[in-house]
């Protein structure tokens, strides 16, 4: 089970007629397990890229190979959850065959359990994320994709849903594919961090980092950021530190 990224170029038209150069040569693979973190500036092509990963925009030129049939998690920046519907409902709507298990469990992680039957109008956006990471997960899927699963969260509650998805992506064999501008986030969540240019996004550098999530220290952590910030300052290190 492998995502397999090939995109040469993606071009969106305007209105007026004009092109816009997105993505610009990206490649990367991930494996089952595997949690890919796109890092790049505001405006990128990040969102661009993960619907086309998805497959939800089949407009562009190259080739993206995802295992037949995949079942596909997609957390929109947006939590886009079902207004007229409860909490418990949006999230069995999208897996009916959940077992009631296996929804206690991905509602206790994500200390949804109060709110089973709230509706997403009685929500803050942090509780909304969480149930659409909760529907995302309870479908089982192969390929996990989450946009900015942390924006707009304040500190505190970001770090404790970043503990959170940790916890839930762990033991799973799942090719995760997640987007943030926050080096931080990458470094804590990631396996490979996949950085991407400005607008039209290339491909920056492909850097796995061997340890895994719950062995990262504070200095490893602290030597991958000064990595990064290195490509994404325009002085890449002549060595990698993972
Ligand atoms: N449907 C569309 N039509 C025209 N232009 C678009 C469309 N969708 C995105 N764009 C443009 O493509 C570029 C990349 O957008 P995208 O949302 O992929 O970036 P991003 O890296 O995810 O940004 P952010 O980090 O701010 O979420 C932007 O300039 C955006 O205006």
């Amino acid at each position: 089970m492998r995502l397999e990224v090939d995109i040469a170029s993606k071009t969106f038209r305007s209105a007026a007629g004009e092109q816009h150069d997105v993505i610009n040569g990206v490649a990367f693979a991930l494996d089952a397990g595997e949690v890919g973190v796109l890092v790049g500036p505001s405006g990128c092509g990040k969102s661009t890229m993960l619907r086309i990963l998805g497959g939800l925009d089949h407009d562009f030129q190259g080739r993206v190979s995802r295992p037949v049939d995949a079942r596909i998690g997609f957390v929109f920046q947006e939590p886009r959850l079902l207004p007229w519907r409860s909490v418990e409902e949006n999230v069995r709507l999208a897996a009916p065959r959940a077992d009631d298990k296996k929804l206690s469990s991905l509602f206790e992680i994500l200390e949804l359990e109060a709110h089973r039957n709230h509706f997403p109008g009685e929500l803050s956006l942090g509780l909304a994320r969480r149930v659409a990471l909760a529907r995302a997960f309870a479908v089982e899927p192969e390929l996990l994709i989450l946009d900015e699963p942390l924006a707009s969260l304040d500190i505190a509650l970001a770090n404790r849903l970043r503990d959170q998805i940790a916890m839930l992506m762990d033991g799973r064999s799942v090719i995760t594919l997640l987007v943030t501008h926050d080096v931080d986030d990458a470094v804590r969540l990631g396996d490979r961090l996949i950085l991407l240019s400005p607008r039209p996004a290339r491909l920056l550098a492909d850097l796995p980092i061997r340890t895994p999530r719950s062995a990262r220290g504070e200095a490893e952590t602290a030597a991958i950021k000064s990595e990064i910030m290195r490509w994404i300052n325009g002085h890449p290190p002549r060595q990698s530190a993972s």
